[in-house]
Order: structure tokens, then C-alpha cells, then sequence
């Protein structure tokens, strides 16, 4: 079993957008996880509250607005064999959006249908998650990687929302957790 308490944590958020019976999803062009389809999303800034950060990386990367429609669904820990990052992954639903997707910088917007989803390529770990975020649960997991493909172990639960959408996130955004060390 993995020490997570020897880790640093940082902070991030992905957020998935719905829209009737499909996902809009985003292929990522660069960065972390480049190559794969993924939901949007990125790091927390310094005095940026998490909800505010999901919206500020879906506007950023897909240009809609998920301001009135995100609500918080999971929380997610992902390590990597032989590195000291813990990555702490606040998970979002968005039921709908406005504006028009557009492609970005980092992401490519593509709708996939529910029934269809590419989990080929997405992270390992989407494919065991996501079918509780489509079943409308709240859930928190930890995948412990080898690489960016393979996942050694993993916790996955299914939780009570109240456990997921305490307003104080488990650390730091990552620039506070800099200046204090
Ligand atoms: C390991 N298994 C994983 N499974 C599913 N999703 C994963 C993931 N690992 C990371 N993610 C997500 O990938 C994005 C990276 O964000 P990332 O591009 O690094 O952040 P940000 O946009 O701030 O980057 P720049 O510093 O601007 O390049 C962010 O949503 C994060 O939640």
C-alpha cells in the first residue's frame, strides 16, 4: 500500500460536461496527459476557491460557461510510482453549459455519446469511476499509477455527497504549498 502521507499534495480540478446523452469531452493537446481525452480541467491558483477554478479551466479550454450548472461529484487522488506528487482531483458534473465549445490552446471539445465512450483513450482510471459519476453517485478513490498507462492499485467508494463537498479542500493550492515550504 501506497504512504500518501509522504506525498506532496497539489490541487486540481476536471470537470465533465453533459449534455443530454452525450459528454463533452476535450483532446488534450499538450501538458499532462497529452495525447488523451480527458474532461477539463487543471490546477487550483493561489486564493482561488476550487468551484471558481473549475469554471475558470472549462472557460479557459473549451470557452463555455459552467458557472450555473457545475455541481461537485468526486474526489480523486492519483500517485505515480517513484514520484513524491500526490495529485488531489476535485471532480465536477456540469448539466449542461452556455456559449459555443471552441477549441483552445490545450484542448480539442469533442461530444461522445454516452453508450461510446472512448476509454481507450482516456486515463486508466476513467473507466473505472466513471460509470459511477454517469449513475449520478458521489464517489472517492485513490489510483496509485506505473507510468501514465498502468494502474498498480486503486480504492473506489461510492460516498455520501456531504463527504465530497466540504467547502475547505483535504491541502493547499499548489502556490501556497511552495510558499510555505
Ligand atoms: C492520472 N489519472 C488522471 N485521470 C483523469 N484526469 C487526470 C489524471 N491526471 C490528471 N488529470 C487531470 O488532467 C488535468 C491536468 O491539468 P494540467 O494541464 O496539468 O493543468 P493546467 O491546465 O493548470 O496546466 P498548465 O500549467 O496551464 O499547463 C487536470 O484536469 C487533472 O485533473
Amino acid at each position: 500500500m501506497v504512504d500518501l502521507s509522504q506525498l506532496v499534495r497539489k490541487l486540481y480540478t476536471l470537470t465533465i460536461i453533459k449534455h443530454g446523452e452525450k459528454l463533452l469531452l476535450g483532446f488534450k493537446k499538450r501538458g499532462f496527459g497529452q495525447n488523451k481525452i480527458n474532461g477539463f480541467g487543471g490546477k487550483v491558483e493561489s486564493g482561488e476557491s476550487i468551484a471558481n477554478a473549475a469554471v475558470r479551466e472549462v472557460d479557459e479550454e473549451s470557452g463555455l460557461d459552467v458557472s450555473r450548472t457545475i455541481r461537485k461529484v468526486g474526489l480523486l487522488e492519483f500517485s505515480f510510482e517513484g514520484e513524491n506528487t500526490l495529485m488531489e482531483v476535485h471532480v465536477f458534473l456540469a448539466d449542461g453549459f452556455a456559449g459555443q465549445p471552441r477549441e483552445s490552446e490545450e484542448m480539442r471539445p469533442e461530444w461522445h455519446p454516452i453508450s461510446s465512450l472512448p476509454y481507450d483513450r482516456m486515463w486508466a482510471d476513467d473507466r473505472l469511476w466513471y460509470p459511477l459519476l454517469l449513475a449520478g453517485a458521489c464517489f472517492r478513490g485513490h489510483f496509485h499509477f506505473k507510468g501514465h498507462d498502468t494502474v498498480l492499485e486503486h480504492t473506489l467508494r461510492e460516498v455520501p455527497v456531504q463527504e465530497i463537498s466540504a467547502p475547505e479542500p483535504l491541502c493547499l493550492p499548489t502556490d501556497n504549498l511552495t510558499q510555505q515550504s
